[in-house]
């Protein structure tokens, strides 16, 4: 379905994507997360066929999707901003997303025109920012698109509305799967739909796993300092804090029974990091040496 070998793209000469390669061939929901400036945006314009690499291949289905028209049909891209015309009506953008999509799902656009409770007649230079979010998910969740990908799909919504969106992402992939792929900051509430994520850093592509992995990889272990060091010693540390003799350090290791046994047998307490953290700390530009 994506195919990207080793894509660079510079915006006047200044590098902001270097050397990106990855696949995803199966109808799975990549998460994309990364800092501030990390390229994701970038990215997400680049399979969407926006704008053409400096360097390398991107396919889509099987063809560079840049002035592919025949593959941009397939290709649903809503960006975190989408430029609709501020003078149509959520109608109106509604009829231009069955317009430009093949599978486009007119059930579906209903029931969450309702669960989200948008007037239809309403103009879009009208709508809240949430309100715009939230029709521009349902393009894109109706859009049916074999390639579908949603840039910060949360902006500007409440927590009751984001679940809301969750449950029905969730739902719609279940009934029809298909490859989506949902750059966001809110990874803690996004990663339960997740089954891979990709991590950008710098314009790089830092790592891209299956979310199991990720949940499991990262160790908070706290006790004496000198038992501490000789457990980390060959890890990598990614955060630590220093109380007298006490020390506590983040391990960029899998929270396994191995640790866990190794931990009780010497004394120290062992928890798993969060996630947010854990990419906060291997997103880190100065690595903490033990
Ligand atoms: N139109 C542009 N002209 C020049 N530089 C740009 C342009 N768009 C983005 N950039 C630069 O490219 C880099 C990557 O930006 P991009 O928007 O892809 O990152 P992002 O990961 O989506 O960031 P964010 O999470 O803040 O939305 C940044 O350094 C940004 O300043």
């Amino acid at each position: 379905m994506i195919r990207v070998n080793e894509v660079t793209y510079s915006y006047d000469k200044v590098s902001v994507l270097r050397g990106i390669s990855f696949e995803e061939n199966e109808p799975v929901i990549t998460g994309l997360w990364g800092r501030n400036g990390a390229g994701k945006t970038t990215l997400m314009r680049l399979l969407a066929g926006h704008v053409r690499p400096d360097r390398g291949a991107i396919e889509i289905n099987g063809s560079a999707p840049y002035g592919n028209s025949a593959i941009i049909q397939n290709i649903c891209y809503m960006q975190e901003d989408h430029p609709f015309s501020m003078i149509w009506s959520v109608h109106d953008a509604l009829r231009f997303g069955k317009y430009f999509n093949a599978n486009w799902d007119q059930p579906t656009a209903d029931r969450l025109v309702k669960a989200f409770k948008l007037d239809e007649n309403k103009k879009i230079s009208k709508l809240s920012k949430g309100m715009k979010s939230a029709l521009q998910f349902i393009i894109g969740l109706s859009s049916h698109a074999s390639v579908t990908i949603l840039d910060e799909p949360t902006n500007g919504l409440d927590a009751a509305v984001r679940k809301q969106m969750y449950q029905a992402l969730r739902e719609s992939h279940e009934e029809t799967p298909r490859l989506i792929l949902i750059s966001t900051h809110h990874i803690e509430e996004v990663q339960p739909l997740c089954d891979a994520l990709i991590v950008m850093h710098n314009g790089k592509l830092l790592l891209h796993q299956p979310i199991e992995d990720l949940r499991e990889q990262g160790v908070w272990l706290a006790g004496e300092k000198n038992t501490i060091m000789s457990v980390a010693s060959g890890h990598r540390v990614l955060e630590q804090t220093t109380l007298g003799s006490k020390i506590r350090v983040m391990l960029d290791v899998p929270y396994t029974k191995q640790w866990k046994e190794q931990a009780h047998t010497l004394g120290l307490s062992i928890e798993k990091v969060d996630l947010q953290d854990y990419l906060l700390n291997i997103t880190e530009d100065t690595e903490v040496i033990a």
